[in-house]
């Protein structure tokens, strides 16, 4: 694909939305043509370069996101879930390409793309990096190749602005690890451990959180069986990789019939 596409990009003042301003500027194919925030937001009606503390763009910042959309081939979002449902129906509405990167979505809430997927083109992943998304692939495999003998472990570190956990990215994990003992996460899943606990439960899967400093993201899953341990590690050390991730996401999906779609399927690794 040679085109150009334009990019509008939602939560555009986040750590995310800035990465993401940045590197759309810095790719061939990918024009900046949106920018959204929230209403009352401070750098609304002003111009995103300036807001970002530099020489002006000429890209105002707006909290109308369907008008911002209008003029888009993709809106690459990430920001909260209760916001990315409202800007999947406006994708639909578009008929673009929705790249959704926001993490902490419910069971429910992910249910609910289904009906903009029938119009918009979706690429939702917890973890837009190429890391990441190899390793789901050799966590299903260990999984699959390992019996209950051994107990896998998921701990994840962010920064401490984080607001969801397990992180989107350790929750990846946890389904290809499931997938590969041929198991369902729901009914293995354990978080959040604290007190009288009691013994660990043969199959289960459990998940840790670390939060602290400006740690971008780090994963480790882990196969602890009797006199051995397995270690497969992703560490994240520039948000770049993800926004990356997007702009690649936003490129493929140009074209693309309208449906549900994730980053296997962009970097052409899925079954
Ligand atoms: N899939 C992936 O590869 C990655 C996913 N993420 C996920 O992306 C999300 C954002 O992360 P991050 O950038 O660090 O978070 P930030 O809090 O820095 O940014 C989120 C942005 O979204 C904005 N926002 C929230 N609600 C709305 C709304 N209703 N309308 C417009 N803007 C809104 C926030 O505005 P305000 O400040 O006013 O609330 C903020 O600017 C998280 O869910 C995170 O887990 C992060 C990195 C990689
Ligand atoms: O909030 C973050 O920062 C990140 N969120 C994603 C997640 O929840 O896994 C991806 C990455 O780890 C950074």
């Amino acid at each position: 694909m040679t085109q150009t596409a334009g990019i509008t990009i939602t939560g555009v003042s986040g750590r995310m939305g800035q990465m993401l301003v940045q590197q759309v500027a810095e790719h061939a194919q990918t024009l900046l043509v949106g920018a959204v925030e929230r209403s009352g937001h401070d750098w609304v009606g002003q111009d995103l370069g300036v807001a970002m503390g530099g020489p002006a763009n000429g890209v105002i910042v707006t909290d109308d996101a369907a008008q911002a959309m209008r003029d888009a081939q993709a809106v690459i979002d990430f920001t909260a879930p209760a916001a990315t449902l409202g800007f999947a129906a406006m994708a639909a509405e578009a008929g673009i390409v929705h790249v959704i990167g926001t993490t902490g979505m419910t069971e429910q809430e992910i249910a609910q793309l289904k009906t903009p997927a029938e119009r918009a083109i979706i690429v939702r992943a917890g973890n837009m990096s190429l890391g990441v998304n190899l390793l789901t692939l050799l966590t299903r495999k260990v999984a699959a190749a390992l019996d209950a003998d051994f107990d896998i472990e998921i701990i994840e570190s962010h920064h401490n602005r984080k607001v969801d956990a397990p992180s989107g990215t350790a929750l990846m994990l946890g389904e290809a690890a499931a997938e590969g003992r041929g198991v369902t996460l729901a009914e293995v899943s354990d978080s959040g451990r604290d007190g009288m606990t009691g013994a660990r439960k043969r199959g289960d899967i459990g998940f840790s959180a670390i939060r602290g400093g400006d740690i971008v993201g780090e994963h480790d899953v882990m196969f602890a069986g009797a006199g051995e341990r397995i270690i497969l590690r992703h560490i994240a050390s520039d948000r770049a990789l993800f926004a990356r991730g997007a702009l690649r996401a936003a490129l493929w999906g140009q074209g693309r019939s309208p449906g549900e779609y994730d980053m296997l399927d962009v970097l052409g690794l899925g079954d």
